[in-house]
């Protein structure tokens, strides 16, 4: 079978790591990488992180001409660098390219473009693209419908370094018609790499639905499972959560 072809922007905490995942699974072939400097311009992302063979080579935005994607064509292009990016990738979307984007903070001015590519090609959008949370936003969306009078607060953990709310939180926020300045609550320490929990507080119990990202690899799994998905879709603006929402639908037990 032939292999799908990968590109990846950014190639920072978690790009890097989710070009190993495509370099670790022989179902791709990671092609390109554009990164912002001109660090490790033309290496290859693959020696880079220690492999053996020659895979991923470097380039900045400066690179991107009108053949850029053309000349070096992928299936998928995944976005890990941040909401500057997608204005790099508009003729990605015009040659069909799948476009995922994993940032976790746009304006509505990036948004909309991003809704733009969807009329050209798959686009997936996700500021959170871990299986595990994705499961945790519909789960919660049914609870607050069983429980629509129980207190609700977000908490969101990250690493020190991380300047922006998470995206996540505010998605979660925003799905349960929550006031984002109210009920959200941050936490910076340390190397956490991500962690959400939305509490159910009701009188005589509380209900907590946790999902912690222990690896930043959990991102490259969830991009492997998106690619996998939009294979053979039409082009169209796709999210996790919906993918995940009709997995509910289907496997809900009927008692
Ligand atoms: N959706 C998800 O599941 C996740 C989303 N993220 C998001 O991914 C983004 C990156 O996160 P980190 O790797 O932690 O940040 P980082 O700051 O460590 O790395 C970002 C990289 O992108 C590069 N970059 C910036 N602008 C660029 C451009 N225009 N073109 C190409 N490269 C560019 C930077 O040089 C850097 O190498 C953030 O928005 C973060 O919130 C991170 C983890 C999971
Ligand atoms: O910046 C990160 O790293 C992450 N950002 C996302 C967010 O802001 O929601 C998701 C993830 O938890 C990691």
């Amino acid at each position: 079978m032939e292999k799908i072809k990968i590109g990846v922007f950014g190639f920072g905490k978690t790009g890097k790591v989710i070009a190993s995942e495509f370099l670790n699974d022989n179902l791709f072939t990671l092609v390109w990488v554009v990164r912002k400097s001109h660090d490790d311009h033309h290496k290859y992302a693959s020696r880079l992180l220690g492999y053996e063979f020659d895979a991923g080579e470097i380039f900045t935005g400066e690179d991107i001409g009108e053949d850029f994607f053309l000349e070096r064509p992928v299936d998928a292009l995944i976005d890990f660098s941040d909401s500057t990016g997608i204005y790099l990738y508009k003729r990605a979307a015009e040659a069909g390219i799948t476009i995922i984007s994993a940032i976790s903070k746009y304006e509505q001015e990036e948004l909309d473009l991003l809704k733009s590519f969807a009329q050209c090609t798959t686009v997936l959008y996700s500021p959170n693209i871990t299986l595990g949370i994705n499961v945790l936003m519909v789960a919660a969306q049914i609870l607050q419908k069983i429980a629509p009078h129980a207190d609700i607060e977000i908490v969101e953990e990250h690493f020190k370094g991380k300047k922006e709310v998470s995206g996540t939180a505010q998605k979660i926020a925003n799905s349960l018609g929550l006031n984002v300045e109210e009920h959200l609550n941050s936490i910076r320490v340390g190397g956490i790499v991500g962690r959400h929990e939305i509490i159910f507080g009701m009188p005589n119990q509380t209900i907590r639905l946790s999902h912690e990202s222990i690896s930043r690899a959990a991102f490259g799994q969830g991009a492997i499972f998106a690619i996998k998905f939009l294979i053979g879709k039409p082009p169209g603006m796709y999210t996790m959560e919906t993918i995940i929402a009709e997995m509910f639908r289907q496997n809900i037990p009927v008692y």
